[in-house]
């Protein structure tokens, strides 16, 4: 098997200034809970917000969520604090907004570098990722994924994207398919996760499952969400299907028989199973163990 990689489907928002969602985040099942110190939070409680998230990444158990926070901007006088409380607060990943250049996240690689010397935490440790939502930052997207060994991923904000390009979101996601496309590629050239925008509209189920469904298609890893409603929506358009696991499993059977016999390569019903084979039989039986749908042995379990 390769290196285990985290699934990321679901990376859910969390207003940093609300006591009651900010203790209870945890209880529905996101991948990973994002605590948002940035545009959820008005001026005047971003200490008090900072505050609430830091004493709750001291005393909250999260299970086995991956850990995000959206600082404030670069542009703002708040990031250096946000930055300090994080890496204290031992923060798996810092989310930079509006993402324009790698100089933003070499900048910010080096404040998170200072703050891990000074409460002594492993150098390294603290991850980054960066959100897009501009004409520029799309621009330099290649850049900005690369821009430093801690990033592990870069996401649309298309909120504010729409803003910057003059336009809205629209139901069939036309004004978003070249920056979804930048960005994925991206993503995926510089070898980190790439995150789909979030869905505002709440009591639009369709349009949810609609846009889902296209971002899983394109390569998404997931998507930012607003609330724990969309958790399960996202799990099941990424729910991989009985025929999927099967096949995968064959797969892996079938590799490890060929690795047994000393090859890296094997045919299956006719068809040549290599490395990219297995590198997707391996993802579709993560989704599977993710979604309850195999038993510890990978078995498939019928439903
Ligand atoms: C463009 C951007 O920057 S987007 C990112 C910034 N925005 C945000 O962070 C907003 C996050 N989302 C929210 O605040 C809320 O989901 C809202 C305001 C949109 C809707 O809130 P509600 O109407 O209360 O939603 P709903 O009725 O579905 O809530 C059900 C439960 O889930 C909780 N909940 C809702 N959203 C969240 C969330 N994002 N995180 C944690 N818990 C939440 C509610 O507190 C409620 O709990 P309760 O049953 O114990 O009272
Ligand atoms: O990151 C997101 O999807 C939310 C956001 O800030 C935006 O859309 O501008
Ligand atoms: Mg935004």
């Amino acid at each position: 098997m390769v290196a285990e990689e985290r699934l990321r489907r679901t990376m859910m928002f969390v207003p940093g200034n609300n006591p009651a969602m900010v203790k209870d985040a945890g209880i529905f099942g996101a991948d990973s809970i994002m605590f948002d110190l940035e545009d959820a939070v008005s001026i005047t409680e971003k200490d008090a917000a900072r505050y609430l998230v830091y004493e709750a990444l001291k005393t909250v158990d999260y299970g086995n969520a991956e850990l995000v926070v959206r600082i404030n901007g670069l542009d703002t006088p708040f990031y250096e604090n946000d930055i300090k409380a994080m890496v204290k607060a031992n923060i798996d990943v810092i989310r930079l907004p509006k993402v324009e250049s790698a100089e933003m996240i070499k900048e910010l690689e080096q404040l998170v570098e200072s703050a891990e010397k000074e409460f002594g935490r492993e150098v390294g440790s603290t991850h980054l990722m960066a959100a897009i939502e501009s004409a520029q930052g799309v621009v330099n997207a290649n850049e900005i994924a690369a821009a430093s060994d801690r990033m592990i991923g870069i996401a649309l904000s298309a909120e504010d994207y729409t803003t910057d390009m003059k336009t809205h979101r629209y139901p069939d996601g036309q004004e978003l398919l070249y920056a979804r496309n930048v960005i994925l590629h991206a993503a995926r050239a510089a070898g980190i996760a790439a995150f789909d925008t979030v869905f505002t509209n709440l009591d639009d189920t369709e349009g949810f499952y609609r846009e889902t469904r296209l971002i899983h298609q394109l390569g998404f890893d997931g998507k930012s969400l607003i609330n724990p409603r969309q958790i399960a929506m996202v799990n099941e358009v990424y729910q991989p299907t009985a025929k999927e696991i099967l096949n995968a499993q064959n797969v892996i059977a079938a590799i490890e028989e060929a690795r047994r016999k000393g090859s890296g390569v094997i045919a299956m019903n006719g068809q040549m199973v290599d490395r990219p084979v297995v590198l997707r039989a391996e993802r579709v039986m993560r989704l599977a163990k993710a979604n309850n749908l195999v038993d510890s042995e990978g078995n498939y379990i019928e439903k």
